[in-house]
């Protein structure tokens, strides 16, 4: 089986200006160091709104830290008169390494259906990016016990036409709607249930060494206290955080989840 370096995401939503950004970015690194944490084994990189992107790469770059960051979302399109886009082209000059694509607030607030989430998955891989595609079921299909048919159906419209060495670029993030900003945290054998099946149609898709190699992301109400048995399933190889993520104490504490008491992964 592929080694998989695990990777946990802080999608700062739209929290934090530029100068608040360079200083949760040094607390943090400042935070990780003090840990001894192993960057190369446990990846770390924050996501931080667009106007903080510029600082944040700044202070990563000229301080060489290990940290990695990117985009909350992209435009379909690379360039024209699309006012108030972002262009994965401007991204990628920045330096970042991902981009959020389709997240639930962005399919909830802004229409954003499967047809834009999988033309954003395009635009994020032309320029190099790997796009964090984000999937999850709502409260009422889950009810439903449809959560793995519905996640299945979003991954496959994403990917639609993607060659395996594309899909191989993708980081998917399993977030169920019902558990994002909530406190409700799925249970471990809750994520593993859907994370397993995205992997199973990962390989479906493409090629099982291809999707023995994909990342699956946990995301919603993501903390220290319930991070490491959440890692500890096969098929979860990070965590999307949210309202975590602005707390730097609570961000450290998830990305050293290994040395949590109990912890593995
Ligand atoms: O992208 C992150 C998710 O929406 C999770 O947010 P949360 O950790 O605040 O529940």
């Amino acid at each position: 089986m592929a080694e998989r370096i695990p990777l946990l995401a802080g999608n700062w939503k739209m929290n934090l200006d530029h100068l608040q950004a360079t200083h949760l970015v040094q607390k943090l690194d400042w935070s990780l160091r003090d840990g001894k944490h192993d960057f190369a084994a446990v990846e770390v990189a924050v996501l931080p709104p667009f106007t903080d992107l510029r600082s944040v790469q700044t202070i990563i770059q000229g301080d060489k830290l290990a940290i990695r960051f990117g985009g909350q979302d992209l435009s379909q399109h690379d360039a024209g008169a699309y006012t108030g886009e972002i262009s994965g082209a401007f991204l990628a000059k920045l330096g970042c390494t991902y981009v959020v694509v389709g997240h639930s607030e962005r399919r909830a607030l802004h229409g954003e259906d499967d047809a834009v989430v999988a033309a954003k998955v395009r635009a994020a891989l032309r320029h190099g990016l790997s796009p964090i595609l984000c999937v999850g079921e709502a409260l009422e299909v889950r009810q439903a016990g449809e959560q793995v048919a519905h996640v299945l159906a979003q991954l496959d419209a994403a990917l639609d036409g993607l060659t395996a060495e594309e899909v191989a670029q993708v980081v998917v993030a399993y977030e169920p709607v019902w558990a994002i900003g909530t406190g409700e945290v799925a249970t471990p054998a809750d994520a593993q249930e859907v994370c397993g099946a995205i992997r199973t149609r990962l390989a479906e898709l493409t090629t099982g060494d291809t999707a023995d190699g994909v990342r699956i992301l946990y995301g919603g109400s993501v903390k220290p206290g319930n991070v490491a048995a959440i890692m500890a399933e096969e098929d979860v190889d990070g965590a999307l955080v949210g309202g975590a993520s602005i707390e730097v104490d609570d961000f450290s504490s998830i990305c050293r989840y290994r040395s949590h008491h109990g912890g593995q992964g």
